[in-house]
């Protein structure tokens, strides 16, 4: 079954309408119906293979889907993929650091890949190391972070162009606790300006960090809600049922 979305406003930021992938003659992903409003964090939580990335790599332009729509502002991103590069930050599941480049060298690289002319470049550089709290590491190479940090540089990387649009594919992956927390901090701080996507397959990291949770099992949509405090139990047992495909009793979706 695939959820309707009814939460987000009239007019979503990102709209998926029944978005559907092939993969090695295998549909990974199946008629998904999604909407991210402005302001939102929007965690996609599923197991190991339900179909996370695969959706994400759609969302951000990097695979194109065999049928269906990603709509960003009313904008169909495979009508004009440009839209995509613009208006998308996305940290995919293996960032694309370069280890061999400082920080800095690295955010001014990616920046002037997006086009950002000179000054812009040097602004924007200086406002992501400051809000990714990169500034004790910025003359560090790359390859000699921790995971921690290497994920904040994935994360600025991403925002460096101001995209209203933020995908993160498994940001808390690999972090040791503190780590995660401080990486929760950051993505609920992008709130303030920009809608945020990333997936998950952890449920308290979801929980804790997140909106909204869509769960996605075998490429399909299963469930989506509204995070309510206090509500790990019953998240855990409906994430469970989803897990093991036991029929959901009737629930409104979020
Ligand atoms: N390039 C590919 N060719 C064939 N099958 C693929 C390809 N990429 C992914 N798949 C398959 O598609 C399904 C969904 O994969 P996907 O990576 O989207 O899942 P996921 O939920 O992100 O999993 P994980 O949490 O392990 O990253 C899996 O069964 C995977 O094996």
């Amino acid at each position: 079954m695939t959820a309707p979305d009814d939460i987000a406003d009239a007019a979503p930021l990102l709209q998926l309408t029944d978005l559907s992938r092939r993969l090695a003659g295998r549909e990974v992903v199946r008629g998904v119906n999604l909407a991210l409003a402005r302001g939102e964090v929007l965690g996609l939580l599923g197991v190991n293979g339900a179909g996370k990335s695969t959706t994400l790599r759609m969302i951000a332009g990097v695979l194109a889907p065999t049928s269906g729509s990603v709509r960003i502002d009313g904008d169909d991103l495979y009508d004009d993929p440009s839209i995509a590069r613009r208006r998308i930050g996305y940290l995919p599941e293996r960032a694309p650091l370069h280890p061999e480049l400082t920080v800095a060298e690295y955010l001014r690289f990616c920046a002037r890949l997006r086009g950002l002319a000179n000054a812009e470049a040097t602004t924007a550089v200086a406002r992501e190391i400051e809000r990714c709290d990169l500034g004790d590491v910025r003359r560090r190479l790359i390859g000699q972070l921790s995971k921690g940090y290497q994920q904040r540089v994935g994360i600025a990387q991403a925002l460096l162009h101001a995209p209203p649009l933020i995908v993160l594919d498994e940001p808390a992956s690999g972090l040791d606790p503190v780590q995660a927390i401080r990486m929760r901090e950051l993505v609920r701080s992008l709130r303030a300006n920009h809608a945020v996507l990333l997936s998950t397959h952890l449920l308290a990291e979801a929980e804790a960090g997140c909106d909204r949770i869509a769960i996605l099992h075998r490429g399909e949509l299963r469930h989506a809600m509204i995070v309510q405090p206090g509500e790990t139990a019953r998240l855990e047992q409906l994430f469970l049922r989803i897990a093991s495909d036991v029929a959901l009793p009737a629930e409104p979706h979020a």
